[in-house]
């Protein structure tokens, strides 16, 4: 076929850039191929595992129909000009070990993830992914120099579809017919509210038992748990890359969905200089505006406890990388 321009065209698609090609990297990476939402670089330390993935997800293509490239990586300069950085490079947990076990290793990762993306995509919005996640979200946003409504944590959405994924087994509905929001830090202390918890708007207090709920807010917190310990190597994968990728939904397509994400707090809930799992309108701009929901006493004293835990993580996380000088 001969050329038809007269000028160069150019088309601009959008590109998300997933910086580690694990399983929850390479699983979003098909998620938003296949939802047909952007372009995906996929970038790991491993020479050809990225590209290896990202071929096989190119060959994929026909059958899944879909025109979106998967280009694969070990370079941070085929990177460039994404859109959208996602952090899942680092470490996951093992058996018996809380997220927290895996700061030293994943500080070091997670920083110079955050550096390289942003020195070749400098308009980017950056979702981090790698736990512990609050702390991993802070030191990413301080290494990217990026203002706070660029840089945000993925958790909320995860431990809010868990518990609505109990909520519906236990009444035998349809998961799509159950809304919840958990708020908080992405571990033990995290904050599920039932009180806002729903069946297609019939609150679950008017469905289950008291003893119930909290059976179900139980193994919301200790839902990433009980996935590791059943595979007993790695953790969850699927519903986390379905998580981040509503996430990206909603900001390449400027839908302002309403989502419990890992957000920088000046004051909001009364909290300072700490990320943590809020309810935020995300857009084409990043974090649009938190909402500052009417929590009881109770709710904001378990959301300080939480944020408390996070900050005391930060703290020692930044102690770490002075002393190896990242
Ligand atoms: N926030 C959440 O809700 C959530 C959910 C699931 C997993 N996670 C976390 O996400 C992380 C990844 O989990 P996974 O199951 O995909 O692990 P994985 O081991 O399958 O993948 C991690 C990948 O990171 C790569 N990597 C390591 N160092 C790197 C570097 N410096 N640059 C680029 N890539 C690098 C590894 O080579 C590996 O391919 C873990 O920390 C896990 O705990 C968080
Ligand atoms: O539990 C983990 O270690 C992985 C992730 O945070 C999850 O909640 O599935």
């Amino acid at each position: 076929m001969s050329s038809y321009l007269e000028s160069p065209a150019v088309c601009h698609l959008p590109r998300v850039t997933v910086i580690g090609a694990g399983r929850v990297g390479s699983t979003l990476a098909q998620r938003i191929a296949e939802k047909n939402l952007a372009d995906v670089v996929l970038l790991d330390i491993v020479k050809g595992m990225p590209q290896g993935l990202a071929l096989d997800l190119m060959e994929a293509r026909g059958i899944e129909i879909h025109n979106r490239q998967i280009i694969g990586t070990n370079d941070y300069i085929d990177t460039s000009g994404s859109e959208i950085v996602v952090i899942t490079a680092g470490i996951p947990r093992k058996p018996g070990m809380s997220r927290d076990d895996l700061l030293k290793t994943n500080a070091k990762i997670v920083v110079e993830a955050a550096k390289n993306a942003i020195a070749h995509s400098p308009n980017a919005i950056l979702i981090v992914v790698t736990n512990p996640l609050d702390v991993m979200t802070y030191l990413a946003w301080q290494a990217s120099g990026l203002p706070r409504d660029r840089v945000m944590g993925m958790a909320g959405v995860l431990d809010s579809a868990r518990f609505e994924a109990f909520i519906a087994l236990e009444l035998g509905v349809l998961p799509a017919d159950v809304k919840a929001m958990v708020l908080g830090s992405h571990g033990d202390l995290m904050v599920p509210l039932p009180r806002y918890a729903n069946v297609n708007g019939i609150p679950i207090t008017e469905l289950l038992d008291a003893a119930t709920i909290e059976r179900l807010v139980e193994r919301t917190r200790n839902g990433g748990a009980e996935i590791v310990e059943l595979m007993q190597t790695g953790g969850a994968f699927f519903a986390p890359a379905s998580a981040v990728s509503v996430m990206v939904e909603s900001i390449l397509l400027n839908q302002s969905r309403l989502l419990p994400v890992a957000a920088y707090l000046q004051g909001e809930y009364g909290l300072n200089d700490v990320f943590i799992g809020v309810p935020c309108r995300l857009s084409c701009g990043g974090i649009e505006s938190v909402l500052e929901l009417n929590i009881t006493d109770e709710e904001k004293a378990a959301l300080h406890l939480s944020a408390q835990s996070v900050r005391q993580n930060i703290d020692r996380a930044q102690e770490i990388l002075a002393a190896v000088s990242v």
